[in-house]
């Protein structure tokens, strides 16, 4: 069987993570223990997390005319990703400023950069789009380019993914163009009101065909309209860093529906990536490869 093909639209950002004992108050300068500099942003998380599971991948978004965006354009590179339809715009690239205390609590400051400038589609994404088998999108866009793109999937009959992140209002005339919906527990609770994964769900499947809810270290939950929900449980590991968790499950997911895996077998080897990524600290380069995944299922037999 060929790979599948994944088209990713979303974000590209440089996280920029400062650790520190006790974050600095307003006015107040503190001396921090530590600085990391990691590519993230969510589409490109998703986009890594599809290349690992053995989809040829392609990611369509935009880095700027900065360092950053030499370094961010790399990454991908070298993650096995198709980068032609990533653009580079005059101006710095999105970044992420992250500010880590000594409880592990986290201030994050998004500026968008490039990929504000990210408006809708061009001729050349629609290309790309309609030459993948399953489409991914997230919320770090401008909602006119999201909305863009998901029509421009389901024009061209591939199957649009949406994770609802960062959770907010989700227009008609984007929902309308959605497949299935990848909320996790609190997107799910702040798009619907229900703090109850099971009758957040419900709600949801009023709006579109298929929603998967991710549930942390409880799992995940999957319902169409006409199905009971199916329930697939996390596999019980040590988590050590959950960042890009969802991502990485995600990515893992839409490359196994890809593939004609059944719903139940895609969370299971998605939960199968996720649990591999939350032993390690990072987020795309703590995502495992399809042999470590398969590994893994096969260490913890067909029932687990
Ligand atoms: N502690 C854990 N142990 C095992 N698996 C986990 C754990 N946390 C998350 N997972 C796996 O990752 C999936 C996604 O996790 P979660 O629901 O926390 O997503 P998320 O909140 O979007 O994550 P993030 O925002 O950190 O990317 C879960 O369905 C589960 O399979």
């Amino acid at each position: 069987m060929s790979a599948p093909r994944v088209a990713v639209f979303g974000s590209v950002n440089m996280d920029l993570v400062a650790y520190v004992d006790v974050a600095p108050a307003t006015g107040e300068t503190v001396t921090g223990t530590a600085f990391r500099q990691v590519p993230g942003g969510k589409g490109a998380n998703q986009a890594v997390a599809a290349a690992r599971a053995g989809a040829d991948t392609v990611f369509l978004g935009a880095v700027g005319d900065d360092a950053f965006g030499v370094e961010l354009r790399e990454n991908l590179v070298a993650a096995g990703i198709d980068t032609t339809g990533l653009r580079t715009v005059t101006g710095p690239s999105g970044i992420a400023h992250i500010v880590v205390d000594g409880r592990a609590g986290n201030s994050i400051i998004v500026v968008p950069g490039a990929n504000g400038e990210v408006v809708g589609t061009v001729a050349g994404d629609r290309e790309l789009i309609g030459g993948a088998d399953a489409l991914l999108l997230q919320l770090e866009l401008p909602m006119e380019a999201v909305v863009a793109a998901a029509r421009a999937g389901r024009a061209l009959g591939v199957p649009v993914h949406l994770t609802p992140a960062p959770a907010r209002e989700l227009p008609d005339e984007l929902l309308e163009s959605v497949d299935v919906l990848i909320p996790n527990e609190h997107e799910a609770a702040a798009i619907t009101g229900r703090t109850d994964p099971r009758e957040a769900m419900t709600a949801l499947l009023e709006r579109v065909p298929e929603v998967l809810i991710t549930l942390g270290g409880e799992g995940s939950l999957y319902g169409t309209r006409d199905a009971e929900p199916v329930h697939a449980p996390a596999l019980k590991v040590e988590a050590v860093d959950t960042t890009a968790a969802g991502d990485t499950f995600c990515g893992s997911f839409a490359v196994a529906r890809a593939e004609g895996a059944d719903p139940r077998e895609a969370m299971r080897f998605a939960a199968a990536a996720a649990a591999l990524s939350v032993q390690r600290p990072g987020a795309s380069s703590s995502m495992a490869s399809r042999a470590e995944v398969e590994d893994l299922l096969r260490s913890h037999g067909r029932s687990a």
